[in-house]
């Protein structure tokens, strides 16, 4: 049987890169017929091994939420807890966490809900390589040529075998993701994501393979593709 574990859903970012003409938020667009949060929420709601959704939003799109939330589900989702997000990523990571309780051997997983084309195999890719290691991540082995451009030069090539673009959702022990979030706000360190966190507290981190398809909606462009996926 697969492990319980609480997720924290990521949904209050602000969207700039991707740019919406009324100011949207990427989480809130029309995917098909249903809104691109509801694509992960919908499959964390319906796993009987996830007994929590931190729904991390955004003071101004909460009520927008709730309402396609309602109008989706007629009640709304028991599993749901609300956090308020914070200014960067890390800071909404660490908002859930410090609402939360992290008991022995509790696992929490971080998803960004601009990701909407998670699957079931793939949490339970996650949650069978978590059995084993404190931290797990997603992740596809870069295809191109990778190199650190500084002003406008290379600075150096990297070595592509090497080379992955990392991908939610992430897996990891409570009690490590939350000491390693602790670490880096004392240190005023900011990661890009939580693994990052965890790599720096010292603590290894695996990586198995995730999907192209999981890719996030990150530019207009993402958008474009994600509905040629889900609409045609
Ligand atoms: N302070 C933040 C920043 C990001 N996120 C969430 O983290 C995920 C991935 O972040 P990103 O793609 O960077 O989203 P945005 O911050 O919304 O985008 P941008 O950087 O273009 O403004 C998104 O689901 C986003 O809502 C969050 O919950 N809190
Ligand atoms: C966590 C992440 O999705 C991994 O690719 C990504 O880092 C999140 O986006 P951000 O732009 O770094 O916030």
């Amino acid at each position: 049987m697969a492990e319980s574990y609480e997720v924290i859903l990521l949904a209050a970012g602000s969207a700039r890169r991707f740019a919406h003409p009324e100011k949207l938020n990427k989480i809130l667009v029309p995917l098909a017929d249903r809104p691109v949060f509801d694509y992960s929420f919908r499959l964390f709601n319906a796993d009987i091994s996830c007994l929590k959704i931190w729904f991390v939003v955004n003071p101004a799109d909460q009520d927008l939420i709730q309402e396609q939330l309602t109008a989706m589900y007629k009640v709304m989702p028991e599993k749901i807890e609300w956090v308020i997000g914070g200014r960067e990523r890390q800071d909404s990571v660490s908002r859930a966490l410090a609402q939360m309780t992290c008991t022995d051997q509790r696992k929490v997983m971080i998803h960004d809900a601009a990701r909407p084309f998670v699957t079931n195999e793939l949490l339970e890719a996650l949650i069978q390589a978590g059995k084993e290691s404190l931290a797990v991540t997603l992740g596809i082995p870069a295809k191109d040529s990778m190199k650190i451009v500084r002003d406008g030069r290379v600075h150096c090539s990297l070595y592509r075998p090497e080379v992955w673009h990392i991908q939610t959702p992430q897996l990891f022990d409570c009690k490590v993701l939350r000491q390693a979030v602790d670490q880096a706000e004392t240190e005023h360190f900011y990661g890009n994501e939580e693994t990052e966190l965890v790599e720096r507290a010292g603590y290894p981190v695996k990586v198995i393979q995730g999907s192209d398809h999981n890719f996030k909606l990150t530019t207009a462009f993402d958008y474009q593709v994600a509905r040629m996926l889900k609409e045609t």
